[in-house]
């Protein structure tokens, strides 16, 4: 329920209710973004997205309490000359619309490109010509990989938090060759950023940039041959979902020896919502948001999850829960991976106070309660039917 308190910003002024322009709403982060925004605040939300799937429940019924503060657009923002009009009816356009499955990086880059920077520039255009507030959407893979991957294996330096540490306005992008096409992505979330940061400097556009890492939660990707295509490569957390779901081994990319940082989203989506109700503490910023106390290789990822799916679910691990694939099989040519990546947190610290709370086993937890409620049943029923030759 909406409180019916007049809400105030960090620095005790009233919020006025705001109309938002979400683009990607439809989406793992969008769905999340949109639940709280309608649940806690008395803000409107436009939501754009091809899909709407994961949104299906706020928009109906229409005795919900919110009712009438959700209009679900069906566009496809590459080509829709509605786009301007609903930017200019917001006062804040949040942009979430990517292509962000690295299995898509190496062997779709061009569409991977276009996503990222060519369909998001109407966006920041838009936004900037009409004097309306952008956040736009990066990633965490914008830095690319640590100074200290290139030091010897066995370097003391590699201790040296300024040799991994990633800081908004310190850190460079280092990034694989062009072969690598992996970074495609990262290369194009680089070059939007850097145009929204000029249309700031240069005229004047109130933006802030978000940098997640790894936020994980229910509605994240989907679920092969239940929810998305059979063949369809998620992100890790939905993989190994899918592999614990079907009592199948996880895979582990080149030995799962890549680290990585988790956060839960709803503790990632409470510091979005600080930043859409203090533009005075947001505007100009770029943040990292992620949980620097949650870090883990993929390998202890996979052990985790096979531990807290056992408790869920009531069935024993599999005897061998995990199995090696090189990155060539899983993923195919030009894939290239960030060997580590944790947030520095003094700048979201300084400027909203936002601390994530969540440790990595509780939003397991709940993460995968979430997956086995929603897919086993589909997936039982699913495997035992027999297969067509
Ligand atoms: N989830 C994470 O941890 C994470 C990490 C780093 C960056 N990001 C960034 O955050 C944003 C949202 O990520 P997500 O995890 O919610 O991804 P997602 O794929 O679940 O959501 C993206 C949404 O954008 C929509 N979309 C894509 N192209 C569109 C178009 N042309 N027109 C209209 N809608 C379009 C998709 O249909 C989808 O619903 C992306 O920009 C992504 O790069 C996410
Ligand atoms: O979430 C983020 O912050 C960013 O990182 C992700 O990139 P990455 O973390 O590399 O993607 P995942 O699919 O989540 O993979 C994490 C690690 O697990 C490995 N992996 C993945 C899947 C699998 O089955 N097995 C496996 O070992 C990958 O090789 C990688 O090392 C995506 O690029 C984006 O969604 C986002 O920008």
């Amino acid at each position: 329920m909406a409180s019916s308190t007049v809400r105030v910003d960090l620095d005790g002024k009233p919020i006025n209710q705001l109309t938002i322009c979400m683009i990607g709403a439809g989406g793992f982060i969008g769905s999340h973004l949109c639940e709280k925004i309608l649940n806690e605040t008395q803000h409107k939300i436009l939501a754009l997205d091809v899909y709407n799937d994961k949104i299906k429940h706020l928009l109906e019924p229409d005795s919900l309490s919110w009712a009438g503060r959700i209009q679900f657009h069906r566009i496809n923002i590459k080509h829709d000359s509605r786009l301007e009009g609903l930017i200019k009816m917001s006062d804040l356009t949040i942009n979430l619309a990517a292509i962000c499955t690295p299995a898509d990086y190496n062997t779709r880059p061009l569409d991977t490109i276009y996503s990222n920077f060519v369909d998001a520039l109407p966006v920041v255009k838009y936004c900037s010509e009409n004097g309306k507030r952008l956040i736009h959407f990066s990633t965490c893979e914008v830095y690319g990989k640590t100074i200290g991957s290139f030091l010897p294996k066995d370097s003391p330096l590699r201790q040296d938090p300024a040799y991994y540490m990633l800081k908004e306005d310190a850190s460079p992008c280092i990034f694989g060759s062009i072969e690598k096409q992996r970074w495609s992505y990262a290369c194009a979330k680089q070059l939007i950023e850097r145009l929204v940061y000029a249309e700031g400097a240069e005229n004047g556009l109130e933006f802030t940039i978000v940098r997640p890492f790894n936020w994980i939660g229910p509605r994240m990707d989907f679920i092969p041959g239940v929810d998305g295509p059979s063949e369809g490569v998620p992100r890790v957390l939905a993989c190994f979902s899918n592999a614990l779901l079907r009592r199948e081994p996880l895979k582990l990319v080149d030995g799962g020896e890549s680290q990585r940082t988790f956060v839960y989203i709803k503790d990632a989506i409470e510091a979005v919502l600080l930043m859409i109700e203090n533009p005075s503490r947001a505007n100009g910023h770029i943040f990292n948001v992620g949980n620097p106390n949650n870090e883990v290789t993929v390998r202890q990822l996979a052990e985790m999850m096979t531990a807290v799916y056992a408790n869920v679910s009531g069935e024993p691990a599999l005897e061998k829960p995990t199995v090696d694939v090189s990155s060539k099989e899983f993923y195919g040519e030009g894939y290239d991976d960030s060997d580590k990546r944790i947030p520095d947190m003094t700048i979201i610290n300084r400027q909203l106070g936002w601390n994530p709370k969540t440790s990595l086993w509780d939003l397991l937890d709940s993460t995968l309660t979430y997956q086995h409620k929603t897919y086993a049943e589909a997936i039982k029923k699913m495997m035992s039917q027999p297969t067509t030759s």
